[in-house]
């Protein structure tokens, strides 16, 4: 340790960003394990029957306890009580049970239901809404301990670096997780993700060791009682009587419902609609964290610069509607559109949130940041688990009878004594032969086209309020 890390580690440089690396790649386990099911959805349903609907399920498990047993209000209650180490670690523990119980419905395919729902699907969903939990909570954990050991230093670049590894942690899943499955089976993907967020909780381990000495700092601890970010149910009153902070918060439910579940249907729709092969079926939805890791500093910096915040969500809302339509399109099917459309996501998904998240602040007053950030992370998760469970629910509907012809051939598959895998791999061949139908997004699709048009509303009304408010949302944020 050097001496300077000795003397202050507030002041240290090295030290900070230390921290930044650690809390970093944490989050890049918790993206990491987020996505690593989401590539392998026509695997998923190949080897174990799940229709659209059990996806869902499985896939929205995001909100069930974030949003009705008000986890991630508590989460950001604990965190402003009990600190930043103690949340940290906690929500690592939270986010390995979770990961735990998910591997587990995998390895053990366990038979019979659960209140009416297969036990498989009720047992990966359990245990990924758990591991949500811990991954929400330690969303809100990080940004404080960014705050802490950067405000007034390099606050927006640490926090464009950290969100740039969260995403580098959804690339590696939609890539690597259906190439693993492919080559051992799919179990394998589950277990390796959960052991990185083992490594993922040693990470806050040490960060903690870290923070525990920076608050021996008299100085440190005097910043550690700042509590402008800390969670206040008195604050919830103040905040909902604010126009903007709906619009903004309503913009957040729509935008990220037409991002963030097109990670857990996109790959299916490459496989169903362009005829990409199921083992590669994340690599091109795998394009738009990468792009996102570099372009959002870029458009970060672009509006702490010249401003016309406001402006830069309408043209991110305008991209995402040519996307959505790009992908509803029936005569769009070729795999050039693919890309296109993704290239063009991740510009948009890029845009938003560099404008989004620094907005906040000019909307709200400071002493109700941290609140305001878990209220909007609050309203979000009843996006990212409404739209999951909403588009299974109607890709099934518009499809009669697929799951039907694809149960049958599994039932027969298995009569004949072969594993999930094996089966699995049968089904595929047969549905790329021609022999077993495919499901058809077309109608579905029209779901997210309907998002991203209210997103573009919604964005279109918060520059209105804006004039009339004047929260300053199109001037820069640097003097
Ligand atoms: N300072 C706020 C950063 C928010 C980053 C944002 N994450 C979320 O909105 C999470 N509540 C949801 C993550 C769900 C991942 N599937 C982001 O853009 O990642």
């Amino acid at each position: 340790m050097t001496e300077a890390i000795k003397s202050s580690l507030r002041d240290s440089k090295t030290a900070r960003w230390v921290v930044l690396i650690l809390v970093s790649l944490a989050m890049l386990t918790a993206y990491l394990f987020m996505e690593i099911l989401s590539p392998l959805k026509t695997m998923v349903q190949n080897a174990y029957g799940w229709d659209n609907s059990q996806w869902g399920i499985v896939t929205g498990a995001q909100g069930y306890l974030n949003v009705f047993a008000g986890m991630l209000i508590l989460g950001g209650i604990i965190l402003d009580k009990m600190g930043i180490r103690f949340t940290a670690i906690t929500s690592g523990i939270v986010m390995l049970g979770g990961a735990a119980l998910k591997y587990y419905a995998f390895i053990a395919e366990p038979g019979g239901d659960i209140l009416g729902i297969p036990s498989q699907v009720f047992l990966a969903a359990s245990g990924f809404a758990i591991f949500c939990v811990g991954a929400e909570t330690a969303g809100i954990t990080v940004s404080k301990i960014l705050v802490k050991w950067f405000k007034g230093k390099e606050l927006a670049l640490s926090m464009g670096l950290e969100m740039a590894s969260a995403r580098l942690g959804s690339a590696l899943a939609l890539f690597g997780s259906p190439r693993i499955a492919a080559a051992m089976d799919i179990p394998t993907p589950i277990m390796f993700a959960a052991i990185l967020l083992l490594v993922g909780l040693i990470l806050f381990l040490v960060y903690a060791m870290m923070d525990a000495k920076y608050d021996k700092e008299g100085e440190a601890v005097a910043s550690e009682s700042d509590s402008s970010d800390d969670f206040k149910i008195s604050d919830i009153g103040h905040i909902i009587k604010n126009p903007g902070f709906w619009y903004i918060a309503l913009l957040c439910l729509l935008f990220y419902s037409a991002v963030f579940p097109f990670y857990k249907y996109g790959p299916d729709l490459m496989v169903n609609k362009y005829g990409v092969d199921p083992a590669k079926a994340g690599d091109i939805p795998g394009w738009l964290p990468i792009g996102t890791m570099l372009l959002t500093p870029v458009f970060g910096t672009l509006y702490d610069r010249k401003g016309k915040g406001a402006s830069i969500m309408i043209l991110g809302a305008i991209l995402l509607i040519v996307v959505h339509l790009i992908y509803w399109t029936p005569s769009l099917d070729t795999v050039g559109f693919a890309y296109l459309a993704v290239i063009v996501l991740g510009i948009g998904f890029s845009l938003v949130p560099s404008a989004m998240w620094p907005s906040v602040p000019k909307i709200v007053e400071d002493r109700y940041l941290g609140t305001s950030y878990a209220l909007i992370f609050f309203i979000q998760n009843i996006g990212l688990m409404g739209i999951p469970i909403l588009v299974g629910k109607v890709l099934d509907i518009m499809n009669p009878g697929v799951s039907d012809k694809l149960d049958a051939a599994r039932e027969s598959l298995k009569a004949q004594g072969l594993s999930a895998s094996e089966v699995g791999d049968k089904i595929t061949e047969m549905r790329i032969a021609g022999d077993l139908p495919n499901y058809d997004y077309t109608n579905t699709w029209l779901i997210f086209v309907g998002l991203t048009i209210a997103a573009l509303f919604l964005a279109i009304m918060l520059k209105r309020q804006d004039k009339k408010s004047g929260y300053g949302l199109e001037k820069p944020n640097m003097a």
